[in-house]
């Protein structure tokens, strides 16, 4: 099998294992999330964060995003501007309108002004012990971390349930790891 076949499949079993959990422990995962975050500070505050709106049956972080504000974070959101490129990051308060993206994403529109994050809570299928990470495989965060920190110093936290934690994520060249991993159950430092 290729590495693209291996992902692909993983990402399957991924979605399935995912799928599995109810609303109850959505919700609490939800609160744990954010509780674990300024437990284990990965981030100094005031920065510029990159949140996520979740779709499908992703870990829902829009309590921790509340909580990033109120603790002085500036808040951007992802904006994918066209296939093979990286990602825009464009400011957000909780409250304020988003408009449809592609994917099923919603973002910020045109009018909210653009900004690079210092942070990233990156969506993930999966991610291993040593931060290498599985996304939808369209490679928006790979190539927008490798731009990024090109030119800066970023934080990358890998953002999911528990069980997306599996001994082993393949990876190539184009691949960037994760510096955090921040869960429903731990939040640590990938060294
Ligand atoms: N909540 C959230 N927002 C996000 C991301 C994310 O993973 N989660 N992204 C992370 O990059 C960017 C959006 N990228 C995405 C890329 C692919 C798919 C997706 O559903 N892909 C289909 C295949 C589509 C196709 O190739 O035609 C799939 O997985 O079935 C979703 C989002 C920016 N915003
Ligand atoms: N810096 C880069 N430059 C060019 N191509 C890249 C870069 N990063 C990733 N890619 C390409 O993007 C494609 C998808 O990568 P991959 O399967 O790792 O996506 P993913 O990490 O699962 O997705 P995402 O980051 O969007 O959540 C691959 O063909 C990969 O080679």
């Amino acid at each position: 099998m290729t590495l693209i076949d291996t992902k692909r499949a993983l990402r399957a079993d991924m979605a399935a294992r995912r799928q599995s959990l109810g609303e109850s422990m959505r919700r609490a995962a939800a609160a744990s999330l954010r509780d674990l975050f300024f437990l284990e500070a990965p981030i100094r505050l005031p920065a510029v964060v990159s949140g996520f709106w979740p779709i499908r049956d992703e870990i829902d972080v829009r309590p921790l995003m509340d909580a990033l504000v109120d603790a002085g974070a500036q808040l951007v959101l992802p904006v994918v501007q066209g296939r093979g490129q990286r990602l825009l990051f464009r400011a957000w308060r909780p409250g304020e309108p988003l408009e449809a993206g592609v994917f099923g994403t919603l973002q910020p529109p045109a009018s909210s002004e653009t900004r690079e994050p210092d942070a990233l809570l990156v969506p993930m299928l999966a991610c291993d012990g040593e931060g290498w990470r599985l996304g939808y495989g369209g490679g928006f965060y790979d190539r927008t971390l490798a731009d990024l920190r090109s030119r800066r110093s970023v934080t990358a936290i890998g953002v999911g349930f528990d069980l997306q934690l599996v001994p082993e994520v393949p990876h190539g060249a184009d691949d960037q790891r994760l510096d955090w991993l921040l869960t429903d159950r731990r939040a640590c430092a990938f060294v």
